[in-house]
């Protein structure tokens, strides 16, 4: 089980300064939530953590290794992140095959067969549908692929962002429940960007509740049903939450 720690995160897109000095301690092992308004910062922390953006500054260390002094495959076998939209970043004519056997073969692992079956396996797909294609699976199937395209390269972290939100309710629980699963067998470090707090009160065992890329206040789940947040925007956050909670 592997920690993350980010320290003095800053971003800028042009002009405009999305981070300001983020700092994050997550333990190995921890589901950890990222939460917040739209535009607050979120999926920024994630894609600048694993270098998907690289022009930030400050560090993150996973296991007080430096993410930049890892080279591509070190760091894709370390942490691999799942999107929101499974069919966005499916491409429509490769199978599933092809789809989980890419990042291995890109990464030089060649035990590709039994990677693949075991993730099939490990996300409760059947290994019959390696020869499909995206549009001939449901959405929760196809968030399973993208999950199973993480699994094969047997990493110690997964960023989840947003990855149930574009999927029906009913099923949005299934894929929660595969990936609570995943972590207690695989002993997975979480980072998971949530816009509903229902979904960190199930998943998470803190959070960090952000603002305008800035981090208010790190909780503990805990927290959440009492509202026991001390600063003002993060107990206003969770009291709609909860009261929507209620309304529902
Ligand atoms: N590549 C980019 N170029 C310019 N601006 C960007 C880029 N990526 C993000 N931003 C801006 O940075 C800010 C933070 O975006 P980010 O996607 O991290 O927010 P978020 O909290 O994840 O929001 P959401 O919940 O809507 O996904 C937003 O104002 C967004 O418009």
């Amino acid at each position: 089980m592997k920690s993350i720690s980010i320290h003095a995160m800053s971003v800028s897109f042009g002009a405009v300064q999305v981070l300001h000095d983020v700092d994050l301690d997550i333990a190995p092992g921890e589901c950890f939530g990222l939460v917040g308004e739209s535009g607050s910062g979120k999926s920024t922390v994630l894609r600048c953590a694993s270098l998907l953006n690289e022009n930030w500054t400050g560090e993150a260390m996973i296991d007080g290794r430096n993410v930049r002094d890892m080279d591509v495959r070190e760091r894709a076998r370390t942490l691999q992140m799942v999107f929101q939209d499974p069919y966005g970043s499916l491409h429509p004519r490769h199978s599933i095959r092809s789809a989980l056997a890419e990042g291995l073969r890109v990464n030089g692992i060649t035990d590709r067969e039994p990677r693949i079956a075991q993730a099939m396996q490990d996300v409760g797909l059947p290994v019959e549908f390696l020869d499909r294609y995206p549009h001939q699976l449901s959405g929760g199937q196809r968030q399973r692929v993208a999950i199973a395209r993480a699994l094969v390269l047997e990493p110690d972290i997964l960023f989840l962002d947003e990855p149930t939100s574009a999927l029906d309710v009913s099923v949005q629980a299934e894929v929660l429940n595969l990936l609570v699963r995943l972590r207690e067998e695989k002993g997975f470090t979480y980072v998971m960007v949530s816009h509903d707090l229902a979904v960190v009160d199930h998943m998470c065992d803190r959070f960090a509740i952000m603002q305008h890329g800035r981090i208010v206040e790190v909780l503990p789940r805990s927290a959440i049903p009492g509202n026991e947040a001390t600063q003002r925007y993060a107990r206003e956050l969770i009291a709609a939450s909860l009261e929507y909670e209620r309304a529902m």
